[in-house]
């Protein structure tokens, strides 16, 4: 069996022409939705991703402002920023990067953003709505693979999947949203005894561990769908996932691509997001 390569690309360009063309329904009834991005210091990696985010909003027709705030920024002059998002009409969704600076708590940075401008759904309040199932915006990478795994095809309900890592961007909301597509899910992590025997069992994997090529076929039930979360950079200078790509073709029924698939859909579901947002705030002042 040789694994079918799911095609990110393509799936990421349709939900993104549905997206823009839901932003000109908007902005003909006088709202064009808006991004802020906060970027605090040199991470060049971050800067890609943000430089991502302002480029794909415009392409969408969004607005977008992006604040590249140097390295040594106190966290009072970032807390101060928000608050004047916060009170932005023309901001519809706050964005903070991270990684943030040691001396920075994104604790405090991201309970500074009103619940409903925060995009990432990084917020206490709308992480605790998800948890509990009520409507609201669900965090950008996970909610992305679920909308890959909808979009060709593979049924959730009943199925066991396994999520490596517990991050609070990925591996935990990860968890919660296939469970609330009713599969059966354990997740693995730094101290998880035995995980080949683990990750054996799933029908649908997701790797989302931070070391590159740590997953192969050692790790996979023939068949298993292989979604790679993972982004690093290699000593050559390319990206490789969490997963070793080549190495599992032959024994996974699918697999995504890295790069081109999990972090453009990342984006994708941020556009989204945004797009809510923007339509909640329209409607609220209808
Ligand atoms: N505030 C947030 N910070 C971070 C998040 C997040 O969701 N919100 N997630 C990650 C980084 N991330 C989003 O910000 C992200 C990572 C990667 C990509 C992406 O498109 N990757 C490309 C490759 C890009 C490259 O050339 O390096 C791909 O996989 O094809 C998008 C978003 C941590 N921080």
């Amino acid at each position: 069996m040789s694994a079918q390569i799911i095609n990110g690309k393509e799936i990421v360009s349709s939900y993104r022409a549905d997206i823009k063309q839901q932003v000109e329904q908007l902005k003909q009834q006088g709202v064009q939705p808006g991004l802020a991005v906060v970027i605090v210091g040199d991470d060049p990696a971050s800067h890609v991703y943000v430089r991502n985010k302002a480029k794909a909003c415009e392409e969408a027709g969004m607005h977008s402002e992006v604040y590249k705030l140097p390295e040594q920024t106190p966290e009072a002059d970032v807390l101060d920023l928000i608050s004047k998002l916060n009170g932005d009409q023309a901001i519809h969704g706050i964005l903070v990067q991270s990684p943030l600076p040691g001396h920075i708590s994104e604790e405090r940075v991201v309970e500074a953003i009103a619940v409903e401008k925060d995009v990432d759904c990084f917020h206490p309040v709308n992480v605790g709505n998800l948890m509990i199932g009520k409507e609201g915006p669900a965090p950008c990478t996970p909610a992305g693979v679920i909308e890959i795994l909808k979009k060709v095809g593979v049924e959730i309900a009943g199925k066991h999947a396994v999520v490596i890592g517990r991050s609070n961007i990925v591996g935990k909301p990860m968890a919660i949203l296939l469970l609330r597509e009713n599969a059966t899910v354990t997740v693995c992590h730094s101290r998880t005894k035995n995980m080949e025997e683990i990750t054996r069992q799933a029908d649908i994997l997701i790797a989302a561990v931070g070391k590159a090529k740590m997953i192969n076929r050692s790790h996979i039930k023939p068949g298993a769908v292989v979604v790679d979360v993972g982004i690093n950079r290699l000593d050559t200078g390319k990206l490789a996932g969490d997963v070793d790509f080549d190495d599992v073709l032959e024994t996974a029924s699918y697999v995504t691509p890295v790069p081109g698939c999990v972090g453009p859909m990342t984006i994708t579901i941020l556009l989204r997001n945004t797009l809510e947002a923007a339509q909640c705030a329209a409607s609220a002042t209808s």
